[in-house]
């Protein structure tokens, strides 16, 4: 018998591994070449990981989704879960893998003529569960995620919120160690979206469910994601810690990602009228929580006797974790200014923002 993975190289096997994945559909014309929405990604996500899955509208997001659960073949490439490539499955073990995986929708896909109880049996009704079985089980979960009151009522009389929360039950209804987030808070405003990201936080919390979420919002990557993945025309271009993503992009279309997100960076126009109200050289400072403070950026360039105005920015939290972006104006000759912004010490990054 074949040792287990884990036995192999003391590294835990990965939840979800997904190694040099593609799909291509075929062209629409003939002559045309073939789209390939998902290009040879290769991603890790662990048990217990809130991985999320970012990228601009046909990047390849929803359709790595569906390769993840099976819903579509894999042009090439492997998808293992817990060890299992799902890819070389039957189409009846593909069914069963499927139990284990919960999904949640941007729109709900509640059913309209069924109460919210029933909508969250439903699942368990299809498995074949019993009636007085399922019941329980959907008011457990209803009061899990704060809507047992709702049982009876019907999704047209819930909030989008509250429906999303329904969804959320149900997609859980099986007890899968896997939940897909596709665009679930897309159609919710920002205090929703709010309330649904702390539930889904604590599905993952208290039950231990992995949760993928794929989105094109980064704020809720910022809010819940651990681990996030920049997905760029069917490729994967950077993964890695949330916060490290965030606070030190390494390609391009993350840092245009990250500065969607950042409150604290000046836009283009912004960074026009501040020029023509400051005089000097303009600089952004960034600073993580291993590194430098406001006081300490400020103590040394006022030691270093150069004038400087702090022009923009502040502190923002990506994970619950401080990140520092500071747009500074210094007035002096070139060498002062150099040697003054040179001293402000290591644990900071700073960058001249030429006009
Ligand atoms: N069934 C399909 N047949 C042909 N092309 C498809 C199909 N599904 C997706 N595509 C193409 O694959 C690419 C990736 O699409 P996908 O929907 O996965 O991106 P996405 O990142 O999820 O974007 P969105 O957020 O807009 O859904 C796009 O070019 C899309 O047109």
């Amino acid at each position: 018998m074949p040792e287990p993975k884990e036995m192999q190289d003391n590294h835990p096997m990965p939840h979800i591994a997904l190694k040099d994945v593609t799909k291509e559909y075929p062209a629409p014309q003939r002559g045309h070449a073939p789209t390939v929405a998902v290009d040879r990604v290769s991603l890790e996500i662990e048990k217990g990981d809130v991985f999320g899955i970012i990228g601009y509208s046909g990047a390849g997001k929803s359709t790595l989704v569906r390769l993840i659960n099976a819903l579509e073949p894999a042009t090439a490439g492997s998808i293992e879960i817990d060890g299992t490539d799902i890819t070389r499955l039957s189409a009846a073990r593909q069914r069963q893998m499927r139990t284990g995986i919960g999904m949640i929708f941007q729109r709900f896909n509640l059913l309209s003529s069924r109460s919210v109880r029933r909508n969250v049996e439903y699942p368990l009704e299809v498995a074949g569960m019993g009636k007085a079985e399922r019941r329980r089980k959907a008011l457990e979960l209803l009061d899990f995620v704060g809507l047992a009151d709702k049982a009876g009522a019907f999704p047209e009389q819930l909030s989008g919120g509250q429906q999303q929360r329904v969804g959320i039950a149900r997609a859980l209804a099986a007890d899968p160690p896997i939940l897909l987030a596709d665009e679930a808070t897309s159609a919710l405003d920002p205090e929703t979206t709010d309330e649904v990201l702390d539930l889904l936080a604590k599905v993952n919390r208290d039950l231990g469910v992995t949760i993928v979420v794929i989105t094109h919002e980064m704020e809720v990557i910022a809010r819940i994601a651990t681990k996030v993945a920049v997905m760029d025309r069917g490729q994967v271009v950077e993964a890695g810690e949330t916060y490290s993503v965030f606070t030190n992009p390494q390609t391009a279309t993350s840092r245009r990602f990250v500065r969607t997100v950042v409150r604290n960076l000046p836009t283009g126009d912004e960074l026009t009228e501040l020029r023509a109200q400051h005089e000097g050289r303009f600089f952004t400072i960034s600073f993580t929580d291993e590194g430098a403070t406001e006081a300490r950026v400020f103590g040394a360039l006022a030691r270093a006797g150069v004038d400087f105005n702090l022009v923009y920015g502040g502190v923002d939290s990506i994970q619950g974790r401080v990140y520092g972006l500071l747009t500074i104006a210094v007035r002096g000759d070139a060498a002062a200014v150099d040697e003054a912004v040179s001293s402000i010490g290591s644990g900071v990054t700073v960058e001249e923002v030429h006009a």
